[in-house]
């Protein structure tokens, strides 16, 4: 039996073929020669079998003639979520990758966030990274801006004008003591977050919000930290911020915060640990830290790229699951050189093969889980997860159309290939050719259609 919502919208596009998602039983569940029904909201309207045509026709009110059929090398599957990434630098991303951390930070990403002053100069880059972005499938981004209100706004309208889904943090730090013109004063940085917020959510974008970024505990007094987690709970708003990605990070912090139990510790007293706060990293949580994210309802990103190309870890992922802690994927361009989630699929594969060869008893992840978390692992994280992660009826139609055999595309078959190879191929080998369409929303956001001047 078809799962069916009869809201009162007239249904805008049907697509009959094979359909990949992740729910919560099944890490793959596959539907072949299924229908799929999208309302003119952009809502899954309905997912059927093939069979039930004739059915849903007369049920939904469209002709048999409004469906558009997927050939036998392509599938849906859910839009990417990118629970963390660097918008402002993605300038950079594929360079300056020779330094830890800390030495990075002041000597690479401050001096160029600093640029972001310059509307031009932000406006390029944002416009770069939104349709890279979108390009290569992800269809909903966590980003850090920078400390320039102005250039972080711009940011959400470009996200909006291109129509991806997008959570938008002006970064918070008023401690940094390498490159001295790249902070903000206290009160500063809490009334400009405070207008940050105010203009976007008066702009009323459907899917773009605004989230509270404190940097991390090393940028910022404790008395912006409190305030920030006051401006979150105050506005019922997402949080973001980085935690435990490096071992001298984590000395420096509890040199910072003697008060603190731990890294964790610090945010949980800075109320900034909540069901809607996202860290990223954790590469060296305790697991009494992951019981409180687990207590908090707070999520973690992983960002295999960045934590091999900076040297800063591995995390455990499997013990993070096993903690029952919500995790989700993120590129963290430019700790990360990539801004695929295809790239960060296959880095999470190899940093849980890196733990087998260290622990031949390590619990290495399958495929099958780690496209769960690319996809409705991200929205759980995000707290999305009523909006977009998979193809439950009701939720957003957020979709990538994949074509395994693209013309030109770096996969080659030999033959008509099961889905479930279709899947796997495509996440190893595939990348933008592969992704065909992709729709936010319901709405086709690629190929682009230039925004309005
Ligand atoms: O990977 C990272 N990228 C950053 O920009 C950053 N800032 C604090 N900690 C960070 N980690």
């Amino acid at each position: 039996m078809a799962d069916t919502d009869r809201s009162a919208c007239a249904i805008s596009r049907v697509y009959r073929g094979t359909f990949i998602h992740s729910t919560h039983k099944s890490a793959v569940q596959i539907l072949e020669d299924a229908l799929l029904g999208v309302n003119t909201e952009g809502k899954i309207a309905f997912i059927g079998k093939g069979e039930e045509l004739h059915k849903l026709t007369q049920t939904f009110g469209f002709s048999p003639a409004e469906v558009t059929q997927l050939t036998q090398n392509e599938f849906f599957m859910p839009g990417m979520v990118d629970t963390h990434i660097h918008a402002s630098q993605y300038s950079y991303a594929g360079t300056a990758l020779d330094l830890p951390l800390l030495q990075w930070l002041n000597t690479y990403t401050f001096p160029v966030e600093s640029r972001f002053k310059d509307l031009e100069f932000a406006n390029k880059i944002y416009t770069q990274i939104v349709k890279r972005t979108l390009r290569n499938g992800t269809t909903t981004a966590c980003y850090f801006a920078t400390i320039h209100t102005d250039a972080s706004l711009l940011l959400g309208q470009i996200a909006n004008d291109f129509g991806q889904r997008a959570l938008v943090g002006k970064v918070c730090m008023d401690r940094n003591n390498a490159v001295k013109h790249y902070k903000e004063a206290l009160q500063e940085s809490q009334e400009e977050t405070c207008r940050f917020i105010a203009e976007l959510l008066h702009k009323k974008y459907p899917l773009v919000k605004p989230v509270v970024t404190p940097r991390f505990a090393l940028s910022c007094t404790g008395a912006l930290l409190r305030q920030l987690g006051a401006i979150a709970k105050n506005n019922n708003l997402h949080i973001q911020s980085h935690i435990s990605e490096t071992v001298e990070e984590v000395k420096l912090v509890k040199e910072l915060f003697p008060e603190s139990d731990s890294y964790t510790d610090v945010y949980h007293k800075h109320n900034l640990l909540t069901e809607k706060t996202l860290m990223a990293h954790g590469c060296y949580l305790s697991d009494e830290e992951l019981d409180l994210f687990r207590e908090t309802g707070a999520s973690l990103s992983h960002c295999p790229g960045s934590n091999f190309s900076l040297c800063s870890g591995v995390l455990n992922v499997r013990n993070v699951l096993n903690h029952k802690v919500k995790l989700g994927l993120g590129t963290d361009v430019a700790g990360g050189y990539s801004a695929s989630m295809l790239d960060a699929v296959r880095r999470t594969l190899d940093a849980s093969k890196v733990l087998t060869i260290q622990d031949p008893e390590h619990d290495t992840l399958s495929f099958e889980e780690v496209f769960r978390l690319a996809t409705l692992g991200g929205s759980q994280a995000l707290s999305l997860e009523d909006q977009t992660g998979n193809f439950e009826v009701g939720k957003d139609f957020d979709a990538l159309r994949v074509n395994v055999a693209a013309p030109g595309g770096p996969i080659d078959l030999i033959q008509f290939e099961e889905p479930k190879i279709m899947l796997e191929k495509f996440l190893n080998l595939g990348d933008d050719r592969n992704i065909v369409e992709v729709f936010v929303a319901g709405r086709k956001v690629v190929p682009f259609t230039e925004p309005a001047e």
